[in-house]
């Protein structure tokens, strides 16, 4: 069946959606674990790397946690995919210099990139709205197996610019920053947590379910849901 929804824009959850869970968590993740050491030793005075470590110790109420204590910390936070924002600005740091150096690849499902290229060139405006952070979205779609994907893009938001994802101030947030009514956007994510605060927010919301994912068996809910993007017609509004 195919879904058809008349917008401005598309706003693209990754995990889940453009791109499969179990590359992140088995290629991204490992990658990470095993830098957050040399990043929070040699790098502790790079404020940005400063003010996560800050907020490391405030999610684990310990103000005086050393770095042992604060990467123990990361990692039982990615032991459990938790989308804590001090990990994800840590992670993004770190995948987006692997990315840099060549030593990572993004992944995006085959329905993806087609899809994405035919709602670009039909004048429609393309947005990211991920857990990961804006770094490591940009480095996602910088360095995909089909090259730079990121002029398509208009924009990314993340928990940090944006706020929770499941929460719906943070979709009027990014309705506000993009100048995009509400009713004129329509996101798509496989978590119906998502979904639920973007409609709550006046959006149009699409649940993607892929055989696979973690999300797949419990399903979205009452949302609409699609299994491939070439499911979903997008046209642009001429109002
Ligand atoms: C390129 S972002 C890496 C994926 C990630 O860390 C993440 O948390 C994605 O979560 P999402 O909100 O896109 O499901
Ligand atoms: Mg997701």
């Amino acid at each position: 069946m195919t879904l058809r929804y008349t917008v401005d824009a598309v706003v693209l959850d990754i995990e889940g959606t453009t791109s499969a869970t179990g590359f992140v968590v088995d290629v991204l993740y490992p990658y990470a674990r095993s830098r957050f050491a040399a990043l929070l030793s040699e790098r502790s005075g790079d404020p940005e790397v400063a003010r996560a470590v800050a907020q490391v110790r405030e999610a684990i109420g310990e103000p005086g946690a050393d770095a042992v204590r604060v990467e123990k910390a990361l990692n039982a936070w990615l032991d459990e995919d938790r989308k804590a924002t001090p990990l994800k600005t840590l992670q993004g740091l770190i995948w987006s210099e692997g990315f840099a150096r060549g030593d990572l690849v993004s992944h995006f499902y085959d329905d993806v990139v087609p899809e994405l290229r035919t709602w670009h060139s039909s004048g429609l405006r393309l947005y990211v709205y991920s857990s990961g952070s804006v770094a490591a979205q940009r480095a996602w779609f910088t360095n995909s197996p089909e090259g730079d994907l990121t002029s398509m893009l208009s924009g990314f938001y993340d928990t940090e610019n944006a706020g929770p994802k499941q929460e719906a101030e943070s979709y009027r947030r990014i309705s506000g920053s993009t100048g995009i009514e509400p009713a004129e956007l329509l996101f798509l994510s496989d978590r119906p947590g998502e979904l639920d605060a973007a409609r709550a927010a006046g959006w149009h919301a699409v649940g993607i379910r892929r055989p696979g994912e973690p999300y797949f068996e419990q399903g979205v809910g009452d949302h609409a849901a699609a299994g491939t993007f070439d499911e979903i017609t997008v046209s642009r509004s001429t109002s």
